[in-house]
């Protein structure tokens, strides 16, 4: 493998400080830019999708079908992790990111090694139906199997979390109807249960007042939500 260095690259570090960087990592498909899209929202700081942070090439390299390899996405890397760095001193950013290698990650901590990593996780079969279902978007389905494959969970000793991407919604979940799904379709957890202000992310397997909305899926409470900015667990 021929990444840069994270040594060499952690003497640009500048000094530490509080802020909150975050990278929302996972597969395609995961609901990466959802997440950060409501995350960024909640904490009132900017988000940055990393796939808008590809060189042409890398993105045309998927499109036509062909996974990246670690050196397509080693520059890339060192993009996403200088965007984070910048962003350490204006009250941070949130980062939709697949970072799927231990190594991925280690090279934007040595530009950023504040970053904290919320990995959405997911099933198989509901990612691949995500993706089949999404249209305009550049990632062939069919490259769903090569992201799973170079996957590396958060290990012990790295600072963030995982996340299940999605819970069941209710039948009556509104968030449910702008997806087009009947009260019988069964939906591991609509846009709505990620980004509503009382939805998962925020409240713990909550039942809003009138009922209106519940999801099963794990949950980051205000409080965690700011332990996340100074190590999670
Ligand atoms: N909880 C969810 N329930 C149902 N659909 C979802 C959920 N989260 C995201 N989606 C949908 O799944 C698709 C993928 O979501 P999103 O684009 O956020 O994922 P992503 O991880 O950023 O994908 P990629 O990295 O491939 O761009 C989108 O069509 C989105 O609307
Ligand atoms: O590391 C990678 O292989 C890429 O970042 C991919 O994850 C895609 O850009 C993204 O998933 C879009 O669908």
């Amino acid at each position: 493998m021929r990444l840069p260095e994270g040594d060499k690259l952690r003497a640009d570090v500048p000094s530490a400080r509080s802020s909150i960087l975050v990278v929302v990592m996972g597969v395609s498909a995961a609901g990466k830019s959802s997440v950060a899209a409501a995350l960024a929202k909640m904490l009132a700081i900017p988000w940055v999708d990393a796939d808008d942070l590809h060189p042409m090439e890398n993105t045309a390299k998927m499109a036509a079908g062909h996974p990246l390899t670690d050196e397509d996405r080693g520059p890339w890397l060192v993009t996403v992790g200088t965007r984070l760095a910048a962003s350490h001193d204006v009250g941070g950013v949130v980062v939709a990111c697949s970072a799927l290698r231990r190594a991925y990650r280690d090279l934007i901590r040595a530009r950023a090694p504040e970053t904290v990593f919320i990995h959405l996780t997911g099933p198989h079969q509901l990612l691949a139906e995500r993706a089949q279902r999404r249209t305009g978007h550049f990632m062939p389905p069919a490259l769903l199997e090569s992201q799973l494959a170079a996957l590396e969970p958060l290990d012990s000793d790295e600072t963030g979390t995982a996340r299940a991407s999605g819970g069941f919604c209710a039948s009556t979940c509104t968030g449910r109807r702008k997806m087009g799904l009947g009260a019988n379709d069964r939906v591991l957890g609509c846009e709505r249960c990620i980004v509503a202000p009382h939805g998962p992310l925020m409240t713990s397997h909550r039942r809003r007042a009138g009922g209106s909305h519940t999801s099963d899926q794990e949950s980051v409470t205000a409080r965690e939500r700011w332990s996340a900015t100074h190590g999670l667990n």
